[in-house]
């Protein structure tokens, strides 16, 4: 070690053993007071702070902090030292801080600040504070013991600085089956997106692997920090494509402090608002019919029926249906109770549409007919005769019903499916209005329907109406949401949770090169952005992608060149090495006893981490996952409807592989028949390749496909 280094490392050592004395004196204080449960509001106040603070010191006590940072504020002595957690610590004897929160405005310099001499700025509750950095350091506590200290920065110094170095050693470690916080390498341009504005809708474009779901999530955790009294977690929701990818990311929350957060697919967000009332179909029929292999393949066009019945288009139809249903809704007659006596549709009619037009469509149904109940109520009042009133009571009292039934109760799914009735036109549809849905569509939804079935691109209308007929109670708005994987949501889905989301607060995060639910998701930004004012919303691109080594970044970028004619944008590889690429041949028989041979030797390494076989199709994992079964050799099978990532070895088809990560991923059958040179097979593959961190191999039969024959460089060998 060098002398510098030496002297550095020393003098934190000391500072450790400092805040962790420190640190348990305070807890011990705190646990010397005994917990108060009475009714005094003063003192439930105080015994939540102390209770906050208890929590805070036992979380913080393995690794006190990861970095510091000396910064000389204009106009004050100085420079300080600032050490930075994951928790902010007060001193035991006094309001001080020994470390400060990650997410406290003075240590956004740590994650903005990449050296120079200039004057480095940040915001804080008080305006512009301007200073000099001295120093910026990473430390590595673990369990209380100093492993590694890194300089990125140091003014008195004339190394230079080494700002990735203590990246790349974080990146260089393997991964279980989790995702992880970074709170100590959170990176400049990620740091600007989890600060943003709360009031923003935030469109993240991210090439994979850039953090996009990781950053989201520590966005949450920073507006629960800095807007505590606007923002509540459980407000607060995330959007995952499925509940696998939940369970993956379900580390990171926690780690960094926060629980509560809502977190669900749209799929079971919106089955729960339906009341179960309808059931998604069956999802793998659905990728087999799109992810099939051979000649004839559906186009991914805008007449697919995602893409139609998930464009604002069809809301606006949708729209104009339920404002023409809302002027026949009343039923066509007047309502008699008993004979001379009658209540004109005319004042009906104006009840209904004037008087109560404020509410939700069935809101105003049940109001009118309590208002006509009151009505009978009065009427009989002015009937003198005993035995006539008992009469006409009873009278009314069958009208009404007859009168109540005949003004159907519709819920969200009998409106819906009736739209799609072959034989039957409803009298708010008119023919023209009729002709705008596509006969097949018609067809198959009205099958599906009468089965109580319905497709993910169902969910968005079905909302839709029922927010039209029911309206959204409070407890159903969200202070902040999270789509992630948003390239795959329809602009009717993210106009719907605007709806539900206070002042358009959004993170809203997606890949266009990895848009490979092209049948439902969206071509462009603009189709989510332009829904949003210009003044509160932000698009932001992270074009750094740190999961995968460089020889990985620079094959999959050739792959989805080879495929998509302008691909949105490439991803540049954090400067981190490992072996090329391999590409392999293959024989039917032999790919079995190839992968047997690669999973033993993976799994004979030291710390082998996870590894997944990666196939196109559902059918083609299952009939491999006995192939290596038989061969005697375990892994496990993932396929759509998974609850939960087990890690270890798997066999996933690409597209249920989206959004998580592998040390080793083995991609097989990469062939002209499986993966042709058209946009939406290179965006599948180069989702298949970017999941690995640190190995990638590809093997084929025959030919290899186009997307990765003419790949040439030192990023790649071929077997
Ligand atoms: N600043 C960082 N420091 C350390 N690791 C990081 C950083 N940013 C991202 N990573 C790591 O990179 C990997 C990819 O992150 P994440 O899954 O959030 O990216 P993504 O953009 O959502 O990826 P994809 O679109 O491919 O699913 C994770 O292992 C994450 O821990």
């Amino acid at each position: 070690m060098e002398s510098g280094l030496q002297n550095a490392y020393q003098e934190e050592l000391e500072q450790l053993n400092h805040t962790i004395r420190d640190m348990n004196a305070h807890l011990e204080a705190l646990r010397a007071i005994p917990s108060y449960t009475g009714p005094d509001l003063t003192e439930q106040v105080l015994e939540s702070i102390r209770d906050s603070k208890r929590r805070n010191l036992t979380h913080a006590m393995p690794e006190p902090y990861f970095g510091r940072l000396d910064f000389h504020e204009s106009g004050k002595t100085g420079p300080t030292p600032l050490y930075i957690g994951k928790f902010g610590v007060e001193k035991a004897d006094s309001p001080e801080l020994l470390v400060v929160d990650w997410r406290a405005p003075v240590a956004s310099l740590f994650y903005s600040f990449t050296g120079g001499s200039e004057a480095a700025i940040y915001d804080s509750p008080e305006g512009a504070i301007e200073g000099l950095v001295y120093l910026k350091r990473n430390l590595v506590i673990r369990k209380q013991i100093l492993q590694r200290v890194v300089d990125t920065f140091d003014r008195e110094s004339d190394a230079i600085a080494v700002t990735d170095e203590f990246l790349l050693y974080r990146l260089g470690e393997n991964k279980d089956n989790k995702l992880r916080d970074i709170v100590s390498t959170i990176q400049a341009e990620q740091d600007a997106i989890i600060r943003a504005g709360k009031n923003n809708a935030l469109i993240i474009q991210g090439v994979a692997g850039s953090g996009k779901t990781t950053v989201a999530l520590h966005r949450l955790a920073y507006l629960l920090y800095q807007y505590r009294d606007q923002v509540k977690a459980e407000k607060m929701i995330i959007f995952a494509p499925s509940r696998m990818f939940l369970d993956y990311i379900s580390g990171v929350l926690p780690e960094l402090g926060v629980g509560h957060i809502q977190q669900t697919t749209f799929a079971d967000w919106a089955l729960e608002l339906l009341d179960q009332e309808v059931k998604l179909a069956d999802p793998s029929e659905r990728l087999r019919y799109w992810f099939a292999v051979g000649p004839d393949r559906p186009e991914m066009d805008d007449s697919a029926p995602g893409r139609f019945k998930g464009s604002l288009r069809y809301m606006q139809w949708l729209d104009q249906v339920l404002d023409a249903y809302e002027q026949i809704a009343v039923p066509d007659a007047d309502f008699s109770p008993w004979e001379g006596k009658k209540l004109p549709r005319s004042m009906i009619r104006e009840w209904f549409n004037v008087e109560y037009k404020h509410e939700s469509l069935m809101k105003r149904r049940e109001r009118v007919l309590a208002r006509i109940k009151r009505w009978i109520e009065i009427e009989l009042e002015k009937v003198w005769e005993v035995h006539l009133r008992k009469d006409y009571k009873k009278k009314s009292g069958e009208k009404l019903r007859a009168y109540t039934k005949s003004w159907t109760a519709y819920t969200p799914f009998t409106f819906y499916k009736e739209l799609f009735n072959p034989d039957a036109r409803p009298a708010y549809v008119s023919e023209a209005a009729s002709a705008f849905i596509p006969e097949d569509l018609r067809k198959t939804t009205w099958a599906a329907a009468k089965k109580k079935l319905v497709q993910t691109e169902d969910f968005a209308p079905l909302l839709y109406i029922r927010q039209r007929f029911h309206g959204i109670h409070g407890d159903l708005r969200f202070d902040h949401t999270v789509i992630d994987e948003a390239q795959d949501f329809s602009p009717f889905q993210v106009a719907l949770l605007a709806m539900h989301t206070k002042n358009g607060s959004f993170s809203i995060l997606g890949d266009l090169s990895q848009g490979i639910h092209a049948y439902q998701g969206i071509q462009d930004w603009h189709e989510m952005l332009d829904q949003f004012p210009e003044d509160n919303r932000g698009y932001y691109t992270l074009n750094r992608s740190y999961r995968s080594t460089m020889e990985i970044i620079y094959f999959a970028n050739e792959v989805l060149k080879n495929g998509v004619q302008e691909p949105p944008t490439l991803a540049v590889p954090v400067f981190r090495s490992g072996d090329p690429v391999t590409v392999a041949q293959t024989g039917d028989a032999s790919l079995a006893a190839q992968l047997t041979e690669a999973i033993a030797a993976h799994r004979s390494r030291e710390g082998a981490g996870t590894l997944a076989v990666l196939a196109r199709t559902e059918d083609r994992c299952r009939q491999l996952h006995a192939e290596l079964a038989a061969a005697g050799c375990e892994a496990n099978l993932i396929v759509p409807g998974q609850q939960q990532y087990e890690g270890g070895v798997s066999i996933v088809p690409v597209y249920m592989a989206k959004g998580l990560e592998f040390d080793t991923v083995l991609l097989i059958d990469v062939d002209p028949e499986h993966y042709r040179a058209t946009p939406q097979d290179a965006k599948l593959l180069y989702v298949g390749c970017t999941r690995a961190l640190h190995e990638l191999k590809l093997y084929f039969r025959g030919e290899p496909s186009p997307l990765i024959a003419g790949i040439e460089g030192d990023f790649i060998t071929r077997d």
